[in-house]
């Protein structure tokens, strides 16, 4: 537990008139009030001439961010800790409490406590990757002394007969200004209460078990809706929408007057442990409060409404004041808060007769019910001061001050809010019995077979593991049927599936380890073959351009003209037709498609099979918004360089195939002059034996002989012409790979280029077919400003990544629909577009699309 006192700051608003009568003192935490003389009184008197008042720290011409890390920081760092804290402005009307608390709304840089603890806390959030983090927000306001909660789906009257009511004026005669104290309701006596009606009841303090009641109670406000925020701009656009509906006014002091209490606030749950160590739960919450200011109605010259909402705004404030006197009598008597009573405190100490038992009038405003923890409970808090320091504010000024001082003596006692999480601790345990469950039902199903390994719970030892993996190959194998694998628990059951998996992988290993041997194996001899083949050899043909042809030779080793490419770990061979890319008939490619056998499916430079393929050799990454197939198809037929170098494939395909067609035909000839010198050789030979027999050489073995050497001639000139052709296939074969290769490297190069550019398909379906669309990566169409405003978040996000979320949260909001009393707040609908959007800006922005 923290005992600590309630830190105080006092800021003030920068001011062209300034004040005479204030000083800041050398240390920096005291102020000095010069209070004006009094002529009537004469020149003796008793008269105080000046007032000093010490406070934690003066803020005199701070930024909105020395005010952060000076008041707010700490305490939100005890709420990351698990300590509830509170944050709370308090100041006459004009004196710039909004601006410390929520800041401009607008203005990254002029922005509030609020945002920046937005900011801190899920910062840190992010960082807790070993935890299990909810973060809730919920906005409480109370205007004329009722409740509305301005998260609320429905922005909803809540008080005085919704959830949110409770009549803590007890008996209030609401309205009628006289009556916060009366009795009875005149118009709108809420009366469904809020918590538990002891928890917030007035309290008499100053007895030693007293001293618990203020700690123990929770501050709950029945019915507030608290909502669950996942990121740093959910949270903000939260906020923003709740700003954007407060109730606000406008009047002498002040353009845009609060006219009521708000109140936002931060839940933080943090679990974190493990199985085995258990969960650790922390609850705690971050309170930022800005108060209405005071005003004095002379000055603002509030009438009807307004002069309503000041009365109202006036007299929660006296209660909020009566109940810090009351408990800072009760500090004093104990001792104060570590000597911290004010400088120029005058008399509104406890004095001895203070002492003892002392009301604390908490429950006679909402304010004071809910700040309760914040006054004097579970809670480190921090109040900030805010004056006007001008002379013509003068009263207003020393009223702050002294109520600042009065709040310094107060003293909270700050707990971590641990507890152990009842449903993990639950599910643990079911866990752990059915584990337990199963074991025991195992072991008596198989009572009686004792085995040394199979019946182990802990872990086995490596001897054992092997032992197990021999038993598992034995029953992989079929050697041991799977009635004689003992099986005693389930931690060897598990073992044994583990050794099944790694025989398994094993196999698998080895098999492809034999696969590419022979794949090597085939290389070489396909390359120690050459271009020499025999004669018939079937040759693999091609479809479309890349037609193969046969080629017979009379001698030599069998090669393949059109030889598939895949050996050389590129296949540009044929693709099956469903391969091909869809494309619908509407886009320009459709009717491209039938002219132009470029849109060939072997080239499939899409496809997962091809990809797969071509991904290891060229690095081709599937990235992108546009799938590939219509991107290939637009550089291919669109762009330039890809269009060069579609055409280069194109002619050099159709040379390749012309000069398969030339070699289809010098094979048939080839193998025409074999047959012929097959045919004189079988008719030499029958001659030669005939002539053997007779013993001459007659003319027509000699005609053969003549015929077969000039078929044999002929066979050498054919053979000759079909070898120079080969070698003329085969160097076309390599530039059409070159030429294929050249284009998906290019296609490679381009498209992500083309791609960070975040163009959609949309978009590049419009620069393909003229279409004037423009659509972002989801397929909305973006109209001229939300361009603009796609390309300012990419410069913002430039000059200050941290200032991503607000800009973000910000920028949803614009796109609500108009917030207005009454009216929904957030649709589901609105609310789930936001934060598609914000997703997307977040990934856009970061480089994740
Ligand atoms: N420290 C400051 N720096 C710059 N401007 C300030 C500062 N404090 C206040 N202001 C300006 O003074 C005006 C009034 O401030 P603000 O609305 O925050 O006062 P308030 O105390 O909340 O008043 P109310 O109680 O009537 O709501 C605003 O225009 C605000 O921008």
């Amino acid at each position: 537990m923290v005992r600590s006192a309630v830190q105080v700051y006092l800021r003030t608003r920068p001011t062209s008139a300034g004040s005479s009568s204030l000083t800041v003192q050398p240390d920096g935490k005291t102020v000095k009030m010069e209070l004006p003389k009094n002529a009537e009184a004469g020149l003796i008197n008793n008269q105080l001439e000046h007032l000093l008042f010490k406070y934690d720290g003066i803020l005199p011409k701070a930024s909105q961010e020395t005010v952060y890390s000076t008041c707010a920081q700490d305490v939100v760092e005890h709420v990351l800790r698990g300590y509830n804290g509170t944050v709370f402005a308090y100041g006459q009307t004009g004196a710039g409490k909004t601006y410390t608390m929520s800041g401009d709304t607008q203005s990254y840089q002029q922005r509030g406590i609020v945002p920046r603890a937005i900011h801190q806390m899920f910062r840190s959030v992010e960082e807790r990757v070993d935890q299990e983090v909810v973060v809730r927000a919920s906005y409480l306001e109370i205007y004329n002394e009722v409740m509305y909660d301005l998260l609320a789906d429905h922005f909803d009257t809540l008080a005085p007969s919704g959830a949110l009511g409770y009549d803590t004026f007890s008996g209030a005669k609401d309205y009628d200004m006289g009556g916060l104290g009366g009795t009875g309701s005149k118009k709108k006596g809420g009366k469904k209460k809020f918590g538990d009606d002891d928890a917030y009841g007035g309290h008499f303090l100053g007895s030693s078990h007293k001293k618990d009641t203020l700690h123990v109670v929770d501050t709950e406000v029945k019915g507030l809706v608290k909502r669950v925020v996942h990121t740093e701009e959910e949270a903000l656009a939260l906020f923003f929408a709740g700003e954007s509906i407060r109730s606000t006014s406008k009047h002498a002091l002040n353009s845009n007057s609060s006219r009521s209490h708000c109140i936002f606030t931060l839940y933080l749950e943090t679990k974190q442990g493990s199985d085995s160590l258990g969960m650790r739960g922390l609850q705690s919450k971050l309170t930022c409060v800005d108060l209405a200011g005071s005003e004095r109605t002379k000055k603002t010259h509030a009438s009807g409404q307004t002069l309503k909402e000041a009365m109202f705004i006036n007299k929660s404030l006296s209660f909020l004041e009566q109940t810090v006197n009351a408990l800072s009598k009760v500090s004093n008597s104990r001792g104060g808060a570590g000597g911290r009573r004010g400088l120029g405190d005058d008399g509104a100490s406890a004095s001895a007769s203070d002492q003892g038992a002392a009301f604390v009038p908490f429950r006679q405003s909402k304010l004071t019910s809910v700040l309760k923890d914040a006054l004097g409970g579970n809670c480190k808090t921090v109040m900030i001061g805010n004056i006007w320091p001008e002379d013509r504010h003068l009263e207003e000024t020393i009223s702050t001050l002294r109520f600042a001082s009065r709040v310094r003596q107060l003293t909270t006692n700050a707990v971590v809010n641990e507890r152990r999480d009842p449903e993990f601790l639950v599910k643990k345990y079911e866990r752990q019995v059915a584990n337990l469950k199963q074991e025991l039902a195992m072991r008596d199903a198989l009572n009686g077979t004792s085995n040394r390994i199979s019946s182990r719970y802990d872990a086995f030892s490596d001897a054992e593991k092997q032992e197990i993996r021999r038993i598992a190959k034995k029953f992989l194998t079929g050697e041991t049927p799977i009635e004689d694998v003992s099986l005693h628990s389930l931690n060897y059951i598990r073992e044994l599936f583990n050794q099944c998996k790694n025989c398994a992988d094993d196999e698998r290993t080895e098999v492809e380890a034999k696969h590419q041997g022979a794949l090597r194996d085939l290389e070489a001899r396909l390359k120690s073959a050459g271009v020499g083949g025999a004669a018939g050899q079937a040759e693999e043909e091609d479809h479309g351009a890349d037609q193969g042809a046969s080629v017979g030779e009379g001698e030599g080793a069998a090669a393949a003209v059109g030889e598939s490419d895949k050996p050389s770990g590129f296949h540009v061979g044929n693709a099956p037709s469903d391969a091909k890319p869809e494309r619908s008939a509407g886009t320009p490619m459709a009717s491209m498609e039938n002219q132009d056998d470029l849109a060939e499916p072997a080239l499939d430079p899409l496809g997962a099979g091809v990809q797969a393929d071509l991904s290891p050799a060229l690095g081709l990454a599937a990235t992108g918004s546009v799938d590939k197939s219509t991107a290939f198809d637009l550089f291919k037929y669109e762009i330039e360089e890809g269009r060069n170098l579609a055409t280069v494939l194109k002619e050099r395909k159709k040379r390749l195939g012309d000069l398969r067609h030339n070699l289809r035909d010098q094979t048939v000839e080839l193998n025409g002059c074999k047959e012929e010198i097959d045919a004189l050789a079988h008719s030499l030979e029958s001659r030669e034996a005939e002539d053997a027999e007779e013993g001459v050489v007659d003319d027509e073995r000699y005609k053969y002989m003549q015929s077969l050497k000039a078929a044999k001639r002929k066979y050498r000139e054919v053979y000759q012409k079909v070898r120079d052709s080969k070698l003329q296939v085969q160097t076309c074969s390599r530039d059409v790979v070159a030429a294929k290769v050249d284009l998906y490297k290019r296609f490679n190069d381009w498209y992500p280029r083309t791609m960070s550019n975040v163009m959609s398909r949309d978009e590049l379906l419009a620069k393909m077919g003229g279409m004037s669309v423009k659509a972002d990566e989801d397929g909305e169409l973006l109209d001229a400003s939300e361009q603009f405003d796609k390309v300012e978040m990419q410069r913002i996000i430039l000059e200050d990544p941290d200032s991503l979320a607000f800009h973000t949260a910000k920028k949803s909001l614009k796109k609500m629909t108009p917030l207005a009393k009454g009216k929904t707040l957030r649709g589901e609908k609105a609310k789930a577009t936001m934060t598609r959007r914000m997703e997307r800006d977040l990934a856009l922005n970061f480089g994740l699309k």
